[in-house]
């Protein structure tokens, strides 16, 4: 990695009903992460955590407000990331975001898309995050980031910092999904997006899947976001998240893909979110966590 990488913590739990979620970013920094990456030759600065609204304990997991959960507490926080992130790219250096749910990819991507004529987006994870409030099942905006900054939803989380679409559908990889809802099953066919379900992972092996996830997007992008969600991997790897499925990618497997992406040195800003300390054993999905990052930046067995 030549860029300095700026860590941003992105403490929300708005996206979802489980509290501890916006406890994830300090979760994964006490395994030492910072030290970890700078062991790997990396210049890496923690900026801190994005502010965020207090959270209201008593409602927080019960309003649903037209299907969209916090809308407004999600949208402020993510302006507040989205301007962050920009801030960073315009510096010129890589971008870092520690979650925090899934809801946080929507003020990365708009924080990075003017940057970018096409961006690419690798989404690793077992959910498509494409609904939006007409077809989500739970209100959960955690669920609808990808699709927002596709342009569809509510329109001020399609305009969220920028007016627009913030990516194109050509230019966007799933990798890991094995529960899609229906509405997420129409785009991705009507939009022929390109997805590695797990019935693919296993039968290609996570190695090809990363060569053509690569080969497709390089030439066509001028950046790659990398948006890891920890329940694309088996819940036996990452327990400590919030809606966990079974039949997941494996660690070696993740290992492999991660170096592959460090080794061709394609990937532009990274994400990893869904931590939840309070659902997890002993700190070990944050572990995992750290882990996946120091392959990331170049950690190798020889
Ligand atoms: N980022 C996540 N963990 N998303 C889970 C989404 C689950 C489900 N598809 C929903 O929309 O509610
Ligand atoms: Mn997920
Ligand atoms: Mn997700």
């Amino acid at each position: 990695m030549d860029k300095k990488v700026k860590l941003i913590g992105a403490p929300s739990c708005f996206g979802q009903p489980r509290l501890g979620v916006d406890l994830g970013p300090d979760a994964i920094r006490y395994t030492n992460l910072v030290g970890r990456i700078k062991s790997l030759n990396v210049d890496i600065k923690d900026l801190g955590n994005i502010e965020a609204e207090k959270i209201n304990v008593e409602i927080h997991s019960k309003e649903k407000n037209d299907n969209l959960r916090n809308l407004e507490e999600v949208i402020k926080f993510n302006e507040k990331l989205a301007k962050q992130v920009d801030e960073v790219v315009e510096n010129g250096d890589f971008p870092f975001i520690i979650g925090g749910d899934h809801s946080i990819a929507l003020g990365t991507l708009s924080g990075l898309s003017k940057h970018y004529e096409n961006l690419g987006v690798i989404w690793y994870d077992a959910h498509g995050d494409l609904n939006d409030s007409k077809t989500s099942p739970s209100g959960n905006i955690h669920g609808m980031p990808l699709a927002q900054a596709l342009g569809i939803g509510h329109e001020k989380l399609v305009n969220l910092y920028e007016d627009g679409v913030k990516i194109k559908p050509e230019n966007v990889v799933l990798i890991g999904v094995r529960d899609l809802d229906e509405g997420e099953i129409e785009y991705i066919k009507e939009n022929n997006i390109l997805c590695f379900t797990m019935d693919d992972v296993a039968r290609l092996g996570i190695g090809r899947v990363m060569e053509e996830t690569v080969s497709y997007l390089k030439d066509k992008t001028d950046g790659i976001h990398l948006s890891l969600d920890v329940d694309g991997l088996d819940p036996q790897f990452t327990p400590g998240t919030g809606t966990p499925v079974v039949n997941g990618i494996t660690l070696r497997e993740t290992n492999q893909a991660l170096t592959y992406l460090h080794d061709q040195d394609v990937i532009s800003s990274f994400e990893i979110v869904e931590v939840n300390p309070l659902l997890d054993e002993k700190n070990k999905t944050a572990e995992v966590a750290t882990y996946i990052a120091e392959v990331f930046f170049g950690k190798k067995y020889l």
